[in-house]
């Protein structure tokens, strides 16, 4: 039991503990989203909770926010609560304090900001340092839109996440590409987790994305 930072909810989770999350009314993910300040952390949280994107000025993200999100697994109702943190260094220590409580970690790069890419090892290091060891872990290569200026080939971003065994897509918060795929990916990961039956095949996450990808009728940036 975790009384939450924000203290307006009182919330019972614990990675170890999915089965029985799942097995309860109201099942509660939370979800925290990591990466280098302006790489669209808070611009994939708005453009998967309200379906937009909000252009011009960039005001960085002071400290920490959440968001709940319905999805529906498996005809399960799950209640993502998404962690939107500052990647600015300075608020560091607040952020790593959220790590241990969460279930999943969506680590964003930004395709046009080699820097961005080049710190996701430092980022993961983190990770593993502060976050539960099974924790769920996908790799975002974000602002797909602007491939014009890419810095950093879709390949080298498939190529760190094999190394890490990590999921990994490019997304797009401005066009919404990918990004429901994101969080119902890691949705679905962790409900067949908490509830894999040994008569059945083990839930494979890559091959979930892909076969989303080709359901899927906007392709371009896959
Ligand atoms: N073209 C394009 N611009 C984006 C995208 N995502 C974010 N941006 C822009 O990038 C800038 C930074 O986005 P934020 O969502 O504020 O970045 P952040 O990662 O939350 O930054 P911090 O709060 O400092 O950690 C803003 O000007 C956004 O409009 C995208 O997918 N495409």
């Amino acid at each position: 039991m975790l009384i939450n930072r924000a203290r307006w909810q009182l919330i019972e989770y614990f990675p170890t503990q999915l089965k029985s999350l799942f097995s309860s009314r109201i099942v509660i993910l939370l979800t925290i989203l990591v990466g280098d300040s302006g790489v669209g952390k808070t611009s994939l949280l708005v453009q998967f909770d309200q379906g937009k994107f909000i252009p011009g000025s960039f005001s960085a993200t002071v400290g920490i926010g959440f968001t709940n999100k319905v999805v529906t697994v498996d005809n399960v109702k799950v209640r993502l609560q998404i962690w939107d943190t500052a990647g600015q260094e300075r608020f560091r220590s607040v952020t790593h304090a959220y790590y241990r409580d969460a279930h999943a970690l969506l680590l964003l790069y930004d395709i046009t900001n080699k820097s961005s890419f080049d710190n996701i090892r430092a980022w993961l290091t983190e990770i593993h340092e502060y976050a539960q060891s099974d924790v769920v872990i996908m790799l975002l290569g974000n602002k797909a839109d602007m491939s014009s200026v890419r810095a950093i080939r879709r390949e080298e971003g498939e190529r760190l996440a094999r190394e890490h065994s990590v999921p990994f897509m490019e997304t797009s918060a401005k066009t919404g590409v990918n990004v429901e795929l994101a969080f119902t990916a890691v949705a679905n990961d962790l409900k067949h987790r908490a509830v894999q039956h040994p008569s059945q095949p083990t839930f494979q996450i890559h091959q979930y994305i892909e076969a989303q990808k080709e359901k899927s009728s906007c392709c371009s940036y896959f």
